[in-house]
């Protein structure tokens, strides 16, 4: 069985060059070798590598500068999906394929459910709601996660903006008025094999699932909790955990809007799988123990 898995080199790329090692011939590209930008270009390279499942870890995430990048925004996260999920359907090859909190405006008070009606507040969330509809309504073979706030010891994410600026700065300003959960590509990566394997079992159906951490807390709070857990871990001491200031949306302006309840209620997989999805601080513990072996080489 061959498997294509797209985006290597992002965070989740690299999570999942490991997880997905066990499923048969891994075939994994980076954006020089297949690149999602030219989604005419794209059915001829799937007939090229003949995938069984095709992993897609590519993805236009800069969610501020996607609001004047629209065009390649939808190009990658929409059009190349739909060209993804056309190969699928005239191939029966699986697509797995990853969504965001963000296609949600975070105006409902509880976690979001997979059926939830979607609003996006902003292009990024626009796009990537756009590429969900094409898997959909294609009828291809396929699972759809949505999951929330990315973090991992590889690449650009919150955690490792945080360890930054608590370096270089003496206080930090965040926002304590958005909330979701931090998730980590390690969990991100070991769930979507399981939940592969589940379904050539035929244990799981297609569909959309919502992925992610367990327990939910704000900008704030993960700032908070990374500053501690990294000073105590001895490689964080200019910036102590009471130099970060909660703040509003309104006072930490953006070109792009974000939803102030980014929460996903994750019953579906959990029960489907048989799993109970860790809380939150556990992975990004385990984040911050990497980059502590690794001599936080940001
Ligand atoms: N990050 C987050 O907080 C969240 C992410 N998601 C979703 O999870 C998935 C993985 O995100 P994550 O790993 O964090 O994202 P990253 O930004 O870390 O990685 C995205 C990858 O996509 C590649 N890419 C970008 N443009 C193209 C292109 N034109 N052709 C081919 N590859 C391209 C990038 O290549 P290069 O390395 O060259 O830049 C990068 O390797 C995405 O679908 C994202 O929307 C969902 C919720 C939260
Ligand atoms: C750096 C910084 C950010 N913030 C706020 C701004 C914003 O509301 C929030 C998060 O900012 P970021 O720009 O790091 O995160 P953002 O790019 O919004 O992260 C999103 O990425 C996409 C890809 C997703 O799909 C989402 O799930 C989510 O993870 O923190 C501060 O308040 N102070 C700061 O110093």
């Amino acid at each position: 069985m061959t498997v294509l898995l797209l985006g290597k080199n992002g965070q989740l790329g690299r999570g999942l060059q490991r997880t997905l090692l066990p499923f048969g011939n891994l075939v994994a590209f980076a954006r020089d070798e297949f690149d999602l930008d030219k989604p005419e270009a794209v059915a001829a390279r799937l007939d090229a590598v003949r995938p069984d499942i095709i992993v897609n870890a590519a993805a236009y995430t800069q969610v501020d500068l996607a609001e004047t990048n629209a065009d390649a925004a939808f190009r990658i996260n929409h059009h190349a999906v739909k060209a993804l999920a056309d190969y699928a359907v005239r191939s029966d090859a699986l697509l797995v394929h990853y969504s965001t909190d963000y296609v949600f405006d975070g105006r409902r008070d509880a976690p979001y459910r997979e059926n939830d009606e979607t609003h996006p507040l902003n292009v990024y969330g626009e796009s990537k709601r756009a590429g969900e509809l094409a898997i959909t309504e294609s009828g291809c073979r396929h699972l759809l996660f949505r999951t929330s706030w990315v973090v991992s010891a590889d690449g650009t994410n919150f955690v490792k903006t945080i360890l930054r600026l608590a370096r270089e700065r003496p206080n930090l300003r965040i926002v304590a008025d958005q909330f979701g959960a931090p998730t980590a590509v390690e969990l991100l990566a070991d769930v979507t094999a399981l939940a592969i394997a589940a379904h050539r079992r035929g244990e799981i159906a297609d569909g959309t699932f919502h992925l992610t951490a367990s327990g939910r807390t704000n900008w704030h709070g993960l700032a908070r909790h990374v500053v501690e857990k990294a000073v105590e871990r001895g490689f964080v001491s200019a910036a102590a955990p009471d130099d970060i200031e909660a703040i509003t949306t309104e006072e930490f302006p953006r070109p792009a809007e974000r939803p102030r309840n980014s929460s996903l209620n994750t019953d579906a997989l959990s029960s489907a799988l048989g799993l109970t999805l860790p809380e939150w601080t556990v992975h990004v513990d385990r984040v911050l123990d990497q980059l502590k072996e690794r001599g936080w080489a940001l």
